[in-house]
């Protein structure tokens, strides 16, 4: 990943709403990302469009472009499960496969992407996503215990480090602490700084300190009212977002007046 993501112009509509208007953003490499504002700004439906995932409602559709490292995601002819593979995503609540091992759960995504791997490839790409999502310590004697065997921290760790089995370039998080203990959230935290140097990431969270904790840019969305689209308001450092907006509804939300 060299060149990071570029929205331009993008329209992002369920049926005939128009949920998310006229975004335009650039986001660069191997950078953390914040997307904060009110309920129903349209923050996770801005995440989605980034892997084809808001297209899987039906009449969900976008228009406009995101061109992720030089290469239109929305191009005719583009395969959206191989936009999926790049650009992977890890959800509010951690959603391990419950039976399934914790190594197979590890394993799920590229199993489904089809790629076959022999056993000794398989049990290295399992250390390896476990190391990446520093979980690897915790579950090393027990692989084969079922993944709802684990705690709620640990089974949200287990869904990163099958995000980063498919080796994607690109991770997309929708509040994946928004379940978890202040403990367990510190530990998302420390890991999202250390995936930053190899993952570009994009986080949508109501925590403002957590916004501020993990992201070096922010991006504040806001709507005028109820059925009406949701904006980009302002696109800036963290730093400057939290300590000197230069919108009002930006310096109203982040300063707690409303939302
Ligand atoms: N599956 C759907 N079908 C129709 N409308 C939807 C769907 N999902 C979301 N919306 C609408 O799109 C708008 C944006 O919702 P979205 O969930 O993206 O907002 P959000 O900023 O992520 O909110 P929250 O912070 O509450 O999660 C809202 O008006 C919502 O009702």
């Amino acid at each position: 990943m060299n060149e990071g993501i570029d929205v331009s112009h993008l329209n992002i509509y369920y049926g005939d709403f128009l949920a998310v208007e006229d975004v335009t953003m650039h986001i660069a490499p191997r950078s953390t990302t914040a997307l904060i504002g009110p309920s129903g700004c349209g923050k996770s439906t801005f995440l989605r469009s980034l892997n084809r995932m808001h297209e899987v409602i039906p009449g969900a559709r976008v228009e406009g472009d995101a061109i992720i490292d030089g290469k239109n995601i929305y191009a005719p002819g583009v395969d959206p499960v191989d936009v999926r593979a790049s650009v992977g995503m890890v959800f509010q609540r951690a959603n391990p496969f419950p039976t399934m091992s914790i190594a197979d759960n590890v394993l799920a995504g590229v199993k489904l992407n089809s790629r076959k791997m022999k056993k000794s490839e398989a049990e290295e790409l399992v250390e390896f996503s476990l190391r990446g999502a520093n979980l690897w310590e915790e579950v090393k004697d027990r692989l084969d215990r079922p993944g709802s065997s684990l705690s709620g921290g640990q089974q949200q760790r287990l869904c990163i480090a099958r995000a980063i089995a498919v080796k994607p370039e690109v991770l997309l998080m929708d509040e994946p602490c928004s379940a978890l203990d202040p403990i367990s959230t510190l530990a998302i935290e420390d890991l999202i700084r250390e995936l930053e140097k190899d993952y570009t990431i994009v986080i949508v969270t109501h925590n403002m300190q957590q916004a501020a904790r993990v992201s070096s840019m922010t991006g504040f969305f806001n709507i005028e009212g109820t059925g009406k689209p949701g904006h980009l308001i302002e696109y800036d450092t963290t730093e400057k977002i939290f300590s000197n907006p230069a919108k009002k509804d930006t310096e109203d939300y982040v300063s707690g007046r409303f939302g």
